[in-house]
């Protein structure tokens, strides 16, 4: 009897002990158990990273998921890894742990860095944002040099041609590997157009190209995805307003931050369609800031094809209205100084 209860607190101490456990389903998998990508997200407990854990944890295409951060990813982790769901959470903390948390991955998505307070624009945070993005995007570059790259950290428009030097000096560019995350903006302006069209926006498709900040984004009203048409004020007001939708929650947030719930939403619809594309899944379609011939700029987002190169297809714009081609040359105006700052900021 004694034997046998001491043996049952062994079995269940085993099974508490997380590395163990860990290790084992780990040799499981390795054995051809549950197949999975390894994803990492950088800035993992912060008000995008945790939500963005959160979603990540509940795809049934991740089997193991790093989160990593500079202060709080211990606690993130343990919370995060209570979760009946099948992928393994592992946290790393801190610079030293940069490379355990990299090695290895498929995807890496990186929402590190500091947000917009009101009356700030996203270039404003470049002096603090860029040099965050270096040191990440230069551990990637040492210890997955093949993951799929999925940037969030803002100002996008700069921080992406940062991310492609990075990988240049290193030697492991690959164009199609590296993606600017400009989902919320595509799920900004399915929402608001379905509010005006009445519609569900699950339903509705509408392409935003050029870049993530203001006037460079671009919502191409007139390849809306159930065809319809506006009124030139309808026009004004929803193009204005997807331009302006993360300024709209800056100033709500008032000071706490900018959109950390929507964009975690938005992110891991992007990193799933990243996933599926690498699994070989046909036909995933989403908007990215990618490498691009699509204009004169060496980087522009459009409609891209994800597949298991990454983004395997660029496509272009499609035909334009008067407004949509007044509303992108001042995008690709805005957009080449940017892009510039990036590249400067590590080629000087
Ligand atoms: N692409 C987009 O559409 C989009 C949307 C929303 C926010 N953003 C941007 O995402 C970034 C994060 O926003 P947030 O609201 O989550 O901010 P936040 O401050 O809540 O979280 C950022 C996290 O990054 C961590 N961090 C800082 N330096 C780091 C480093 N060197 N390595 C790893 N982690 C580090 C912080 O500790 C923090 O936990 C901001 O730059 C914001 O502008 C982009
Ligand atoms: O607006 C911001 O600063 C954050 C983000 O880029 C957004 O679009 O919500």
């Amino acid at each position: 009897m004694e034997s046998s209860s001491s043996q049952r607190v062994a079995r269940i101490a085993a099974h508490l002990n997380p590395p163990n456990f860990e290790l084992r389903r780990e040799e499981c998998r390795a054995k051809g158990g549950a197949p999975g990508f390894k994803v990492a997200i950088l800035g993992a407990a912060g008000g995008i990273g945790q939500s963005l854990a959160l979603l990540m944890k509940m795809n049934p295409l991740v089997s193991v998921l790093h989160l990593y951060d500079v202060v709080n990813s211990p606690g993130v982790t343990a919370d995060i890894s209570h979760m009946d769901t099948t992928a393994v959470v592992r946290g790393f903390l801190g610079q030293p742990q940069l490379e355990a948390a990299l090695t290895g991955m498929d995807l890496v998505v990186i929402p590190a860095g500091v947000p917009r307070k009101p009356g700030m624009t996203r270039d404003d945070l470049f002096n603090i944002n860029a040099g965050i993005v270096r040191t990440l995007c230069e551990g990637v570059a040492k210890c997955c040099p093949n993951a799929v790259v999925n940037l969030i950290s803002n100002p996008v428009n700069s921080t992406v041609p940062i991310a492609a030097e990075v990988f240049k000096k290193a030697g492991t560019y690959n164009p199609k590997r590296l993606l600017g995350v400009t989902t919320l903006d595509v799920t900004r302006a399915n929402t608001f157009v379905g509010e005006v069209l009445g519609l569900d926006p699950k339903m509705v498709d509408v392409p935003v190209v050029g870049g993530h900040a203001g006037v460079t984004i671009l919502p191409l009203l007139s390849q809306v995805k159930p065809p319809c048409s506006f009124t030139p004020e309808e026009t004004e007001y929803l193009t204005k307003r997807i331009q302006d939708g993360g300024t709209e929650v800056v100033q709500a947030k008032a000071g706490a931050g900018s959109a950390t719930l929507s964009m975690a939403y938005a992110a891991a619809k992007f990193a799933d369609a990243c996933l599926r594309g690498l699994k070989g899944d046909a036909g995933v379609v989403e908007c990215a800031f990618v490498a691009s011939e699509v204009t004169e700029l060496p980087f522009f987002a459009s409609k891209v094809r994800l597949g298991r190169a990454g983004a395997e297809e660029v496509y272009q714009l499609g035909p334009l209205n008067e407004y949509e081609r007044i509303g992108l040359e001042k995008a690709k105006k805005e957009l080449a100084e940017s892009i510039q700052k990036g590249t400067n900021f590590i080629k000087k």
